[in-house]
C-alpha cells in the first residue's frame, strides 16, 4: 500500500537534482517489485505445465497427444491397490495374472472378459484417448467392471505407473493391445503410432526386462505387416519389408523390437498378426463399423476397388475366435528366462497369423449388411486412396492351427448378423449417438 503511495506521487516531470535521485531509487524499487512479480508468475507457469503434463517420461510429441488422452495416471493410494489386487485375484486352479493393456479397447474389452470368465486374475491398463468415441470405451469398461476388471487409467509410456502397477501385483504375464490403430489415420496423425506403437512398446519391455520375475508378453502386430506382398496366402515366413502404411511399419517395427528384447533380455514374446477383427463393441473407424451407421443414416459409402476394377477384399476375423487365438498363445506362452535385466537362456520369441483365411470382397461385405439393416446402400465406387490401403489379404493359420490349437469357425454373415444386433440395441434401442 505505501509503496503504491509513493508511485502516486512521482512528479510528472521531475525537475531538481535530488528530486531525481528520489524518483531513480522509487524507480528501482518499481523495477525489483515487477521482477519479483514476474518471476513468480513464470516459476507458477512451470509449475503448471510439469504438474499437467501425462508423465515426466513423456515424449517430445506428447502435448499434442496429451490433448488426445482425457484423463491419465488415476493410480495412487490403498483404495486403489485393493480393487487392482481385488481384480488381478486368481479364481481358478491353473489361472494366470495377466496385465491387459489397451483393456478398454475393442479386442482388449473382450480379451479381459474372457480370462476373468475362466477365472483369470486380470487388470486393465488404459489411456482412454480419443481417436475414436472414449464414450464407446466408457461403456466397454462399465462392462468390465461389472464383470470384476478394473481399469487403471494410464499411459504404456509412464514409467511410474507400470512399477506402481508391478509393485502391487506380480504379473505373470502381459496382454499388450494398447495401440494406434487404423492405417489411414496414421497419415493424419503420425506421431501418435510413433508414441503408442514404438515408444510405448519400448518403454513396456523395457519395464518388463527389468521385472523380477519377467513376465511372459503376448502382443498385437499386424495383417498389415504384409504390405505390398503378393504371395497368397499370406504365411508368418512370407516377407514382410514393404509396409504400405506407417501404420504397418511401427508394426513391424514392433516385431523387429521384440526380437531384440527376447535375443538380449530372454523375454518370452509372442506376436499376433490380427486380420481385420471385426464384432460387437468394435470399432467405429473401421469399415464395417461405419458402413454400418452410413447405411442407416442414408449417406453414401465409398467402396474401394483396385485397378482395372480389381476387387478389394479382406480376409474379416470375427472377434470370439480371435479371443481364442490370445487365449491359446497366452496358454502356451513360455516363462521369459531373464531377470532384473540378465538373461539367463534363449526364451520363446513367436509370430502368428490370427486370420478367417476367406477373404470376402468389400462389395460382398456391403451386401451383407444391407440384408442385415434392410436398407439398400447409397454405394460409390471408388479407387483404391494411396493412404496405405492394400487390396487383399488372406491369412494362412495352419501355425497358429499347430501350436495354438486356433480354429475359426464364424462366417462373416454370422458374425455382421452379431454385429448388428449388438449395433442395434447400443445405439438406436440405447439411443447413443453414432459419431
Ligand atoms: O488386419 C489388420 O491388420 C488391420 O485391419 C484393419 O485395417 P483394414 O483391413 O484396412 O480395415 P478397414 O479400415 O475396416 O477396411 C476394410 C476394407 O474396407 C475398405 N474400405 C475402407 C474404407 C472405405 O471408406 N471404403 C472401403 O472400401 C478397405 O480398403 C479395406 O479393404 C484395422 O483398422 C487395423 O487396425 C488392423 O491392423
Amino acid at each position: 500500500m505505501s509503496s503504491m503511495k509513493h508511485i502516486d506521487n512521482i512528479p510528472s516531470t521531475p525537475g531538481k537534482f535530488k528530486e531525481k535521485s528520489s524518483y531513480n531509487r522509487l524507480r528501482l524499487h518499481f523495477s525489483i517489485a515487477k521482477l519479483t512479480f514476474w518471476s513468480f508468475v513464470f516459476l507458477g507457469l512451470i509449475f503448471v505445465c510439469f504438474f499437467r503434463s501425462p508423465s515426466s517420461s513423456s515424449s517430445p510429441a506428447s502435448s499434442d497427444l496429451s490433448r488426445r488422452s482425457l484423463r491419465t495416471s488415476s493410480y495412487d493410494g490403498p483404495a486403489w491397490e485393493k480393487r487392482i489386487k481385488a481384480s488381478a485375484k486368481i479364481r481358478s486352479r491353473n489361472g494366470i495374472s495377466v496385465l491387459v493393456t489397451g483393456a478398454a479397447g475393442f479386442v482388449g474389452t473382450h480379451v479381459s472378459s474372457a480370462l476373468k470368465r475362466r477365472g483369470d486374475g486380470v487388470v486393465g491398463l488404459d489411456n482412454f484417448n480419443d481417436y475414436y468415441d472414449p464414450s464407446l470405451k466408457r461403456a466397454r469398461q462399465t462392462l468390465l467392471e461389472g464383470a470384476g476388471v478394473y481399469i487403471v487409467e494410464g499411459d504404456i509410456n509412464d514409467v511410474t505407473l507400470l512399477k506402481k502397477l508391478f509393485d502391487v501385483v506380480q504379473f505373470n504375464h502381459v496382454m499388450h493391445l494398447a495401440a494406434q490403430a487404423g492405417v489411414r489415420y496414421a497419415m493424419e496423425n503420425p506421431s501418435s503410432y510413433v508414441h503408442s506403437n514404438i515408444a510405448g512398446l519400448v518403454n513396456l519391455l523395457e519395464f518388463c526386462k527389468n521385472a523380477n520375475p519377467q513376465p511372459s508378453i503376448v502382443w498385437a502386430s499386424s495383417s498389415s505387416v504384409y504390405g505390398l506382398n503378393t504371395k497368397v496366402p499370406f504365411s508368418e515366413s512370407d516377407r514382410t519389408d514393404q509396409p504400405a502404411s506407417l501404420y504397418a511399419a511401427t508394426k513391424k517395427a514392433g516385431e523387429e523390437i521384440a526380437h531384440t528384447y527376447n535375443h538380449i533380455y530372454g523375454l518370452s514374446l509372442t506376436g499376433l498378426r490380427f486380420f481385420t477383427v471385426y464384432g460387437p463393441w468394435g470399432r467405429p473407424d473401421m469399415a464395417y463399423f461405419f458402413f454400418t451407421r452410413d447405411i442407416l443414416k442414408g449417406k453414401s459409402i465409398s467402396i474401394f476397388e483396385g485397378a482395372n476394377h480389381g476387387t478389394v477384399a479382406r480376409d474379416f476375423t470375427y472377434i470370439d475366435d480371435i479371443v481364442k487365438g490370445c487365449l491359446g498363445a497366452l496358454d502356451t506362452a513360455e516363462k521369459s528366462t531373464g531377470s532384473g535385466g540378465k538373461k539367463k537362456g534363449p526364451a520363446q520369441l513367436r509370430v502368428f497369423n490370427l486370420g478367417n483365411t476367406s477373404p470376402v470382397p468389400v462389395s460382398d461385405l456391403v451386401t451383407i449388411l444391407e440384408r442385415l439393416l434392410k436398407v439398400k446402400a447409397k454405394r460409390a465406387l471408388m479407387k483404391l486412396p494411396r493412404n496405405g490401403d492394400v487390396q487383399f489379404t488372406h491369412a494362412n493359420i495352419s501355425f497358429a492351427q499347430r501350436e495354438l490349437g486356433y480354429k475359426p469357425t464364424t462366417y462373416l454373415q454370422t458374425g455382421l448378423k452379431k454385429f448388428v444386433r449388438w449395433y442395434l440395441s447400443y445405439y438406436v434401442d440405447g439411443k447413443k449417438s453414432a459419431q
